[in-house]
């Protein structure tokens, strides 16, 4: 996994002190990554229109140019004139050099958004607008620099911001690029090195990006073994019954020994998945919550006092009785609107969806701040994971899930790490990252994948 930083203005200011490196030499740093990026990709294209503005953002484009104007066409857009001191600086370099400064925006195979960056402190104004919407309108390759501009520093997009194929970061990884409204225009992400190796530049965090490494799928190692030796999972059908169905058979393919279904209909299910109408007495791991519908609450009370590792889900989180639990170490994964009902529930905040999504970090910070045992995997295009305030994000997400049944596989798949002896934190990372990057495999029409596609390409990660 790779760190994430709110902020990095005092990891900038750290390293001019600790490292006697001037802004000038990070600045310089910044742009030959960018530099080297574009050569290395990019020497069979012509043209490149940077588009700078007026703060330091604008000065790493500036300094992009002069680096690139002998190996490319350079065209050189300053949406408004240099402010601070260092692009004044880098300004006069390329005049020295005799670059043009282009005054209307036009076509380029190339263009860079140095228009803000991390100093985006305000609404866009009209003239930005316009420009980011001309910018995102070209049929070119689309780079941003350190962030796309129009994204802020808490990774809110207030009206518009540049579609970027790439987003080269300056020095480490910002939180703002991980949002889900973020998604949709950061592209690919490179981290740029400012001059000294990455981890000397970073400091602690409590938030991490997930990497497809961090997977740890449940392959069996032992040769001496039998089905109870990786756990029995005891799933709770609920009276919308096909959730729980759906999560059962994901369990199943996914590793746990042994799956009860406990219903109080009789089900027709495959003949590998049993049913019960009470919890095994070996049961190692129960999921519930997925399609419960209408319950007897001393019946699951009973069920959520038990000390068997849990994965909750979906109505649970519109009853008050799961607020007698949130002391334990059990899995929760809401998706936002049942969040924000828990968040309600236990007396943190009422809010609506809109509020929770302009802010999905804070508000699993708070959670989490309250409740440290729980673990909390909170849905949507970029899931967050959290436990005892440190933060997981994984971005392998993509619209092929946006279906029902999504859910619940995933709830299946938590289950059956859990049957399986995962901790719960470690069985909600692997099993997210599982239930996403399959997903990226399924290769029929985006719009597509039903449930047991799913189940099909988990089984063949
Ligand atoms: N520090 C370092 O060592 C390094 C820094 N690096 C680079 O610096 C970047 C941060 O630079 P930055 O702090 O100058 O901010 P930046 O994003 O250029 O914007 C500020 C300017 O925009 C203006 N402005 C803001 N919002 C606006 C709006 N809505 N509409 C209109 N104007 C608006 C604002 O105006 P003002 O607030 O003064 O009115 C100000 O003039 C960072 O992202 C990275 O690329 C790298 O080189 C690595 C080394
Ligand atoms: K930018």
């Amino acid at each position: 996994m790779q760190k994430l930083f709110d902020e990095v203005n005092s990891l900038d200011k750290r390293c001019y002190e600790k490292f006697f490196l001037s802004e000038d030499l990070l600045m310089e740093h910044a742009a030959s990554s960018m530099a080297l990026y574009i050569s290395e990709n990019y020497l069979h294209l012509n043209s490149i229109l940077i588009v700078c503005g007026s703060g330091n953002n604008g000065a790493d484009g500036i300094t992009l140019a002069r680096l690139l104007h002998t190996k490319f066409n350079v065209k050189l857009f300053l949406a408004s004139s240099p402010k601070s001191p260092i692009s004044e600086l880098q300004l006069k370099r390329v005049e020295a050099l005799g670059l043009e400064i282009v005054d209307a925006l036009s076509p380029a195979d190339i263009i860079v958004d140095c228009l803000f960056g991390t100093g985006l402190n305000k609404p866009l104004n009209e003239d930005s607008i316009n420009i980011i919407n001309t910018l995102n309108s070209y049929d070119s390759i689309k780079i941003a620099c350190d962030i796309p501009s129009g994204i802020n520093n808490i990774g809110q997009v207030e009206s518009i911001a540049f579609e970027a194929d790439i987003t080269i970061t300056m020095g480490a990884l910002k939180t703002s690029l991980f949002t889900d409204l973020a998604k949709d225009y950061v592209g690919e992400i490179i981290v740029a090195n400012l001059g000294v190796q990455r981890n000397l530049y970073e400091v602690e965090s409590n938030k991490y990006l997930l990497e497809a490494s961090d997977m740890k799928l449940p392959f069996r190692n032992k040769k001496n073994a039998h089905k109870g030796t990786y756990g029995h999972l005891n799933v709770i059908v609920g009276s919308k019954r096909g959730a729980g169905i759906i999560a059962s058979k994901a369990a199943f393919g996914f590793g746990t020994g042994l799956l009860s279904v406990i219903s109080k209909e009789d089900l027709d299910l495959p003949y590998h998945i049993m049913q019960t109408d009470t919890i095994s007495e070996n049961c190692t791991a129960i999921a519930m919550g997925m399609g419960l519908g209408k319950y007897d609450k001393e019946e699951i009370r009973k069920l959520l006092n038990t000390d068997i590792p849990k994965i909750i889900d979906a109505d649970l989180f519109y009853d008050e009785l799961i607020c007698e639990f949130l002391d334990k170490e059990i899995v929760l994964t809401p998706h936002p609107k049942e969040f924000c009902s828990l968040l309600k529930l236990c007396k943190i905040t009422d809010i609506d969806v809109i509020e929770l999504q302009n802010n999905r970090f804070k508000y699993v910070e708070e959670f989490s701040k309250k409740y440290p045992k729980i673990v909390l995997l909170l849905k949507g295009a970029n899931v967050i994971i959290s436990q005892n305030e440190k933060l997981y994000v994984n971005t392998f997400g993509s619209a092929v899930l946006s279906k029902g049944g999504s859910g619940d596989v995933l709830s299946g798949l938590i289950g059956s790490l859990l049957a399986q002896k995962y901790k719960p934190l470690d069985a909600a990372i692997s099993a997210s990252l599982a239930h996403t990057l399959a997903a990226r495999k399924y290769s029929k029409n985006n719009y597509s994948m039903i449930p047991s596609d799913l189940v099909e390409e988990i089984r063949r990660l």
